[in-house]
């Protein structure tokens, strides 16, 4: 059975939170399982973690779950909008930080007829500390409706690089086209200075790119729909796609699931969160269906 339609029919039923919103224990991991007119979702309390989005007139999922992501207390998930936060990338352990890893707090839920929206929140803690040795606030809040809209929040005396690590579920990588990216990107598969990037970007083998003059909205124009991606307070976006090989090294990827997603990330990663004890500073990202 693919995975969405597991984690709905779940039976392990925990609470029910409101009319549109249930928490299940799927696994090892505990659910928020969003069941509204407008949407169909699912966030862990692990990471602050958005598994999937589905507006309810829309075929397949917007923000794409793997079919073989895991639920294990501690491992990343492979799929949907992971936090990496207080670092992006794997030159510090864990990679992409330690957010996406930990159990975060449900402190809010508000719904009417124009969606859900949900409030979760991570202060340090004696693990977090032994990661990274600085006091935080986070709040992740969640408006998901016939729009998702994800913002983070951070409070603190820090400096932080971070993303939203979304993956989009496409047709077929083949077809697609993402636009609004700008010329000017790192390849982190190559140490030679990558040529511009002119007008919009396909795709025929692995990517993985750190756009840093990005417009402040990238679409993926697919066959049937484009989605349209609104990044809000962010310095770069990266696009990642594994391609055959790593898809196929990757346990919580099926083979050719590499074909339908696609991540586009919206990062802060060149202008890190840099907060003084008084500040507080937000990021986020809203996604939404054109045809
Ligand atoms: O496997 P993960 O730790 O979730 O990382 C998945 C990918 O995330 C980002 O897109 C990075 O740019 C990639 O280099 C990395 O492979």
């Amino acid at each position: 059975m693919p995975i969405i339609q597991a984690i709905q029919n779940c039976r392990n039923h925990i609470k029910t939170i409101s009319q549109h919103v249930n928490q299940i224990q799927f696994d090892e991991h505990t659910l928020c399982v969003i069941d509204h007119p407008l949407c169909q979702a699912a966030i862990s309390l692990q990471g602050a973690h958005l598994l999937y989005w589905q507006p309810t007139d829309e075929a397949s999922p917007v923000v794409w779950l793997s079919d073989n992501a895991l639920f294990k207390r501690g491992k990343a998930i492979r799929g949907g909008i992971p936090v990496c936060w207080p670092w992006f990338g794997n030159t510090l352990s864990p990679a992409h930080g330690f957010a996406r890893i930990v159990d975060w707090q449900l402190k809010y839920v508000h719904e009417d007829d124009q969606g859900v929206e949900l409030l979760l929140s991570l202060h340090q803690t004696d693990e977090t500390l032994q990661y990274w040795p600085h006091e935080f606030g986070l709040e992740m809040r969640f408006q998901l409706g016939k729009t998702c809209k994800v913002e983070l929040s951070c409070q603190g005396d820090f400096s932080a690089t971070s993303a939203l690590h979304s993956y989009f579920g496409v047709s077929d990588i083949h077809q697609v086209t993402i636009e609004g990216l700008g010329a000017d990107y790192i390849d982190k598969l190559s140490t030679v200075n990558p040529p511009k990037n002119v007008g919009s970007m396909t795709f025929d083998q692995e990517v993985d790119r750190i756009y840093t003059q990005p417009e402040p909205i990238s679409y993926i124009k697919d066959r049937h729909r484009s989605i349209k991606i609104q990044h809000f307070t962010y310095s770069d976006v990266v696009v990642w796609n594994p391609w055959v090989e790593k898809a196929k090294a990757m346990s919580d990827l099926a083979d050719n699931s590499y074909q339908h997603f696609v991540c586009v990330e919206t990062c802060r990663i060149h202008h890190p969160i840099m907060l003084t004890p008084q500040q507080f500073a937000r990021y986020g990202v809203e996604i939404s269906v054109e045809k």
